[in-house]
């Protein structure tokens, strides 16, 4: 059977060169198990098939922690809550090894995908392929698609739970910063960051009251589950995709919470009702169309939560994965 084309590509220099970088960490998220999502992906065979359906190169690199600060989530001795914020020197270790790792690739013009993991690992994706962007391209600032149940965007001052997975988008914009008289997250410097008039939220129905004020301030583009509901989800991505112009990469961050509990009910924080499978591929194909898309997050697969229905997780995951990589799903 002839090997499927891929789309041209705006931005990727090296377009079917699949970089998968398998993000092992759940020390962001107060339960443990999404350090165990990747595997989950790649075993059940999803990579293998995109690379005998297209002509797209996968590699995988395996990242996790290990040493002093560990991988687990429990009260760890070495790892003390700095400005409240939970295990903060494992999760700013873990996102600036990600963060090194996806820059590297896409200083490449590789497409980098990345699993997770709990989505404190947005920290270090976003921040990597920001700095490569702006490398390659004189400067050129990111465009980030964030697509979640939940705004991620709480700062150490504003979070309820404390836990960093729901600080990501703070730290990627320099909203949230390094602790004064500490070093976690001081490996952030301006070329890492991401610019919130070039971000743009979908799936939206799980967001604190501190959250909605930091959004409506800064101005930031977010349609709601709600806004789904009301005009459709290929009016919101028309939207979404307009907004954000036509000549830009684009990076999605794509947080399996952000289905439906029915589509996706292994993930540690799930909120009906949320998005059915067809529209999240719907999301993933628009994207791919553009030509911009220049690197993928799939994050929040918990295989330890509703283990039964891992397997419905997975194969939405892997067809939001495909489709946004253009194979026919
Ligand atoms: N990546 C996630 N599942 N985030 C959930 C965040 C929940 C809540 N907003 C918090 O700050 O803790």
């Amino acid at each position: 059977m002839a090997k499927q084309a891929l789309t041209t590509s705006k931005f990727l220099a090296s377009p079917s060169h699949l970089a998968v970088v398998a993000a092992k960490y759940s020390c962001g998220a107060p339960i443990g198990g999404a350090e165990h999502g990747p595997d989950a992906l790649i075993d059940a065979g999803i990579f293998s098939e995109i690379e005998s359906k297209t002509k797209y190169k996968c590699t995988i690199d395996h990242i996790a922690q290990s040493g002093t600060f560990g991988n687990t989530n429990e009260a760890h001795d070495a790892d003390p809550d700095i400005n409240g914020m939970k295990r903060p020197r494992a999760v700013s270790l873990a996102s600036k090894q990600i963060s090194e790792c996806v820059y590297a690739h896409a200083r490449e013009g590789k497409f980098v995908m990345t699993l997770g993991g709990d989505h404190s690992i947005g920290i270090g994706t976003v921040t990597g392929i920001a700095r490569a962007i702006r490398e390659r391209f004189g400067g050129s600032e990111l465009s980030v698609l964030w697509i979640d149940a939940h705004a991620d965007i709480n700062t150490p001052e504003t979070s309820p739970s404390r836990r960093i997975h729901g600080m990501p988008v703070a730290f990627a914009s320099g909203l949230a910063q390094s602790p004064t008289g500490h070093s976690v997250f001081d490996w952030i410097t301006a070329s890492h960051l991401i610019n919130l008039k070039r971000f743009v939220y979908i799936g939206l129905r799980d967001v604190d009251e501190a959250e909605e004020r930091i959004i409506a301030e800064n101005g930031i583009k977010a349609y709601s589950m709600d806004d789904v509901r009301r005009y459709g989800i290929v009016k919101v991505m028309g939207l979404a995709l307009e907004y954000l112009g036509d000549e830009t990469p684009i990076h999605v961050s794509y947080d399996i919470d952000s289905l439906d509990p029915e589509w996706a009910p292994s993930t540690g924080f799930p909120v009906t009702p949320g998005l059915s499978l067809e529209e999240g591929i719907h999301i993933s194909r628009r994207l791919h169309a553009t030509g911009n898309l220049v690197a993928m997050d799939l994050v929040e697969v918990n295989p330890l939560v509703e283990p039964g229905k891992l397997g419905t997780t997975v194969k939405s995951a892997g067809s939001v994965i495909q489709a946004a990589l253009g194979v026919a799903v």
